[in-house]
């Protein structure tokens, strides 16, 4: 088994857009793939698109399509009819089933990866749903996994030691604990899903200019320093905690496999700045291998036939690349 399943993500962004307009492209990726959609939304996404579309529906035992114009897809209805820009709390079940009965295909052995269109994490909690990310709600589907968000652009990785946590904290979250369990998860998965023999690890300071020796901060001395030591003295290849600012310039990253960021915003904007449009967010932890866009719902490009595929299609390809190597065990 080696076909990929897509979930399109939220319904009135560019989702849909994303997977019609790769129906008209050659077969991306290097294995075959399915959608979990709503076959309805598709086909007005299709003809509001102005493009050509056939839908066949998935059966377990049958091939993926490889023919121009034509989609897969393992359909789920819908909740609510969608307008294309206009989010509508009412179809925030229904992007949540699509992703549930995609990540339980993959956990079962249906499907060979998972790779997700974006989301609209407002929306869904504006429907009384806790929700922070496809990151979190993976790892409790995938029995409270603890998940490691990298974007992956070119030769630049950035993890993340938390994902989505309100600035304020985030400091309060950056326990010995936590850094230690996301460094091994990091250097576990770099090694097995990436195959790189010893992975070299940037780490970040919290701090501006890392603490500056205490006087901006104490995290770096107390925490991140102590378990650096520690976990360098099990192997792990660590430099830092180095000033984030200067850390994210050649001379320290063409001597590394990885950067661990310590928040979201510290990483991801030079990420998106170096590779926005073809950048690549993988899941470490889980037992399933999951891809995603790097980009947003863009709902203001929606039924525009302006949203670009160039991340869609790189989170289809690295999926399979990773599908390709044997299935690893989580650190
Ligand atoms: N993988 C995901 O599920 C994911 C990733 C990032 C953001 N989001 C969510 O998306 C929502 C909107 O976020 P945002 O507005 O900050 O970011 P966004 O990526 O949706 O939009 C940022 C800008 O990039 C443009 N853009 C985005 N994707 C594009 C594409 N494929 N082709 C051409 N232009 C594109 C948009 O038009 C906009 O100008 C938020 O709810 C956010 O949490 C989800
Ligand atoms: N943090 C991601 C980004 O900025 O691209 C995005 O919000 C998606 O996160 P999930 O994969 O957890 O939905």
């Amino acid at each position: 088994m080696n076909r990929l399943v897509i979930t399109p993500g939220e319904p009135a962004g560019i989702g849909p857009d994303l997977l019609v307009q790769l129906a008209q492209q050659p077969p991306a990726g290097a294995a075959p793939w399915i959608v979990v959609a709503d076959p309805d939304l598709l086909a007005a996404r299709a003809r509001q698109l102005g493009l050509p579309l056939r839908l066949r529906e998935y059966t377990a035992d049958a091939a993926a399509p490889t023919a121009i114009g034509e989609l897969c897809v393992l359909p789920v209805a819908a909740t609510a009819p969608v307008t294309a820009g206009q989010l509508d709390p009412a179809n925030a079940d229904y992007v949540l089933r699509t992703l549930t009965r995609a990540a339980d295909g993959c956990l079962r052995g249906e499907f060979a990866a998972l790779v997700t269109g974006p989301v609209h994490k407002g929306v869904i909690n504006d429907a009384g749903i806790a929700f922070t990310g496809h990151t979190e709600f993976l790892a409790a589907r995938c029995g409270n996994a603890h998940p490691v968000m990298l974007l992956a652009a070119d030769a630049l990785r950035v993890a993340l030691a938390t994902t989505h946590l309100p600035l304020a904290e985030v400091s309060r979250a950056i326990t010995p604990a936590r850094l230690e369990r996301v460094l091994r998860i990091l250097d576990h998965d770099l090694r097995t899903r990436f195959g790189l023999a010893q992975p070299r690890i940037l780490v970040c300071g919290l701090n501006p200019h890392a603490g500056e020796s205490g006087h901006l901060g104490r995290e770096e001395i107390d925490i991140i320093e102590p378990t650096l030591k520690r976990l360098r003295a099990v192997g792990l290849h660590l430099t830092g905690p180095l000033p984030a600012d200067t850390l994210f310039t050649p001379r320290h990253l063409e001597h590394a496999d990885a950067v661990l960021a310590m928040y979201h915003d510290q990483g991801l904007p030079v990420l998106k700045y170096a590779g926005f449009g073809h950048a690549v967010n993988i899941t470490l932890g889980l037992p399933i291998i999951r891809t995603s866009v790097d980009h947003g719902t863009a709902l203001d490009l929606a039924g525009s036939g302006r949203a670009e595929t160039g991340s869609l299609r790189a989170a289809l390809d690295l999926a399979a690349d990773l599908a390709r190597r044997a299935p690893v065990a989580c650190a």
